[in-house]
């Protein structure tokens, strides 16, 4: 334990969230008239004294005024200001307990309620330097003791000059206060905690930033609560991942970087080798040779259904789990499908552009009903399943194909064969996945097998189907109309014109793959795989993964938790546990998963153990990749 260096912690906004000024004013002028425009103003003298550009002690003074405080108001301060301890301080009370000689909190706030708060966390009294309040004889706070070095312009400073700490001093603070302190000569180190605020003149003096109290305790190398800063962990969302995705990384602590399109592989390759968690949509390629260059990346997430585009081999290979959003735009996809059923069966588009051209129209021909029209579903899968149900709901007979056994839903109907399913239905609809062997499953031949006049959807992907032949199919009549909203070639972003033969044909409804572009599927997609790439991170669970073995965890409570993903060859876990017990590891709870390629073995241990364990588990052979959880 390194005895000569103090810590001295800011309050306001570093120790908790918020400014305890700005709190205690939500509760005085709870019934003021004009709440908002005081509280507007006493924010305004709290930015301006933080960030530098006016005098504290008369801010100070101001603020009081207008705050019109109550004693009694404090009581309510100090049970919302306990729940507004920053995440990272909470977290890491044992370092404040262990080094509570050593950590000082030094705050232009008032003691009254620094100290109820602090010292839970184990922070002694005597090493709290803040302002006292001066009551008149109703109890109103209407002052403070002038006396209080802290209450004077300078005042961290004077106080730092008169406590003479003997040793290293390092101040973690936000405001521009912590780091005069540093400007002065009086500490060796300032951090900028920017855990709440990010104050820029501040951000931009410091040498040291602490995103968090983590980071602090990993730069100075004391013990601290989790095993890496989250801060250190980079997220990468491509192709206008929802903001809502966004927020949830950024609120768990991760560094996020957006981008709206898709990158080439030799961008990707280049962006990707300080990234630890991936997320993109259907078009970014993650090929072998971008996981190459991947040299810290943990998890991607697919943040949409299909997961053609990530090469999984070589993420299994490389330890890279990946997470997709299985059920959360399949009822978009299929509402499109039924959107477009309609409308080709109605030949809207045809009369909608010759209406715009000013052309009446109105003529019965060719439309028909969908009632009692034969819907053949090539991809029993989830979409496939559900348009089945709700095409049914409209009264539609509906036949479906798929490669491996699924359950009939209501009155639907199997088909042993493609052809068989072809031959007999009014309208194919293909909702396969994207696997590598579906390339051109549909070609000449299947449009060949159907009867003319049908009308044909694709909304799974676009090198599904053989486009010349469907150009074809169009051309001579034999289908009727097509509905397509995937293409072997897509544009990466929306400033990228789109080419394809497919362009400018009758009846032919073109959609920029939007079946799962609606607001609820992307809100649904930006909850569910952040949160699935947390657990698996802060836990190990890989529960929903698509290539890795699923392992569902329990809590971790009071233990280690070593993650060990190796090549699946026989002696593996063997080898780990002797490693265990060969450094007298007490196990208390192992669970192991294997498939085809990797095994994946998670042990609970004791608090205790032997840090060479940590090295020995690396050692172990055929080991891809190893971490430890606190
Ligand atoms: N247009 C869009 O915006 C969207 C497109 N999709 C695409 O739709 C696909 C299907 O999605 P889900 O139904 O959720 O997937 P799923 O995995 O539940 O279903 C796919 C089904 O297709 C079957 N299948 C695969 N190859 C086949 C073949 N050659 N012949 C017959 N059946 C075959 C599989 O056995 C499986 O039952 C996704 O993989 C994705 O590519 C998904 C969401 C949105
Ligand atoms: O979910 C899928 O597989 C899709 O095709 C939707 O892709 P997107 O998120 O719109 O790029």
């Amino acid at each position: 334990m390194s005895k000569d260096k103090y810590y001295i912690i800011d309050f306001d906004s570093t120790f908790t969230q918020v400014e305890a000024l700005d709190e205690l004013g939500l509760i005085s002028l709870q019934n003021h008239p004009d709440k908002e425009g005081i509280l507007e103003q006493v924010k305004h003298i709290t930015d301006s004294a933080m960030s530098g550009n006016s005098s504290f002690a008369e801010g100070l003074a101001k603020r009081l005024e207008l705050l019109q405080a109550h004693q009694n108001h404090l009581p309510q301060l100090i049970s919302r200001l306990k729940e507004k301890v920053s995440d990272s301080i909470r977290r890491n009370k044992d370092f404040l307990k262990e080094y509570a000689d050593q950590i000082y909190i030094v705050s232009s706030g008032f003691k009254e309620f620094i100290t109820p708060i602090v010292t839970e966390y184990g922070i002694k009294e005597e090493n709290i330097y803040a302002n006292t309040f001066t009551q008149d004889e109703q109890g109103n706070l209407t002052n403070f003791d002038k006396e209080n070095l802290l209450s004077m312009d300078k005042g961290k400073i004077k106080l730092l000059e008169q406590l003479a700490l003997p040793g290293d001093v390092y101040v973690i603070g936000d405001g521009y206060t912590d780091y005069e302190i540093k400007e002065a000569g009086l500490a060796n180190r300032f951090y900028a905690f920017t855990e709440n605020v990010v104050r820029d003149s501040v951000v931009a003096k410091a040498e040291h930033i602490a995103p968090s109290l983590d980071e602090f305790l990993y730069q100075n190398k004391l013990p601290m609560a989790i095993s890496y800063p989250k801060n250190r962990i980079s997220v990468l969302l491509l192709e206008n991942v929802h903001p809502q995705a966004v927020e949830l990384f950024r609120k768990e602590g991760y560094q996020v970087e957006t981008a709206s399109g898709a990158l080439s592989e030799k961008e990707l390759c280049e962006k990707i080798k300080d990234v630890s968690i991936l997320g993109i949509r259907s078009k970014t390629q993650v090929t072998r040779k971008v996981l190459e260059q991947a040299n810290r990346l943990m998890t991607i997430g697919a943040f949409c259904i299909g997961t053609n585009q990530i090469d999984l081999d070589a993420c299994l290979e490389a330890g890279i789990t990946v997470f997709n959003a299985p059920y959360s735009n399949t009822r978009s996809v299929v509402e499109l499908a039924l959107g477009e059923i309609i409308m080709l069966s109605r030949g809207v588009i045809g009369k909608s552009n010759k209406l715009h051209q000013g052309e009446w129209d109105k003529s019965a021909a060719g439309s028909f009903e969908v009632r009692d029209k034969k819907l053949g579903i090539v991809g029993y899968g989830n979409i496939g399943a559900q348009l089945s149900v709700l095409a049914e709901a409209m009264g539609m007979e509906v036949y479906y194909y798929d490669v491996v056994e699924k359950l009939q839903l209501g009155n639907a109907r199997k088909c042993s064969t493609l052809q068989e399913l072809l031959e007999k239905v009014d309208i194919v609809t293909l909702h396969v996945d994207g696997r590598p062997d579906n390339k051109h499953m549909f070609g000449a031949e299947e449009f060949a097998a159907m009867q003319k006049g049908t009308i044909f959807l694709n909304l799974s992907r676009g090198h599904v189907v053989d486009l010349d032949a469907l150009v074809a199919s169009m051309k001579s009549g034999k289908l009727r109309g097509a509905a397509v909203d995937v293409f072997p070639e897509e544009p990466a972003t929306n400033s990228e014109p789109f080419e394809s033969e497919l362009r400018g044909l009758p009846n032919v409804i073109l959609t920029p793959h939007i079946g799962g572009s609606t607001s609820e599927a992307q809100v649904n997609i930006a909850n569910f795989v952040p949160n699935r790439i947390m657990d698996y991170i802060n836990t190990g669970n890989t529960y929903g993964s698509v290539n890795f073995p699923n392992l569902q965890l329990p809590e971790l409570k009071n233990a280690h938790r070593l993650i060990h993903i190796h090549a699946n060859v026989p002696g593996v876990l063997a080898n780990i546990n002797q490693v265990l017990a060969k450094n007298h590891v007490n196990i208390l709870g192992q669970y192991l998963k294997t498939n085809e390629h990797v095994g994946y073995v998670i042990t609970d241990i004791d608090k205790i153990y032997d840090k060479q364990v940590v090295q020995d588990m690396r050692q172990v052979p055929h080991t891809i990749k190893f971490r430890m959880l606190y």
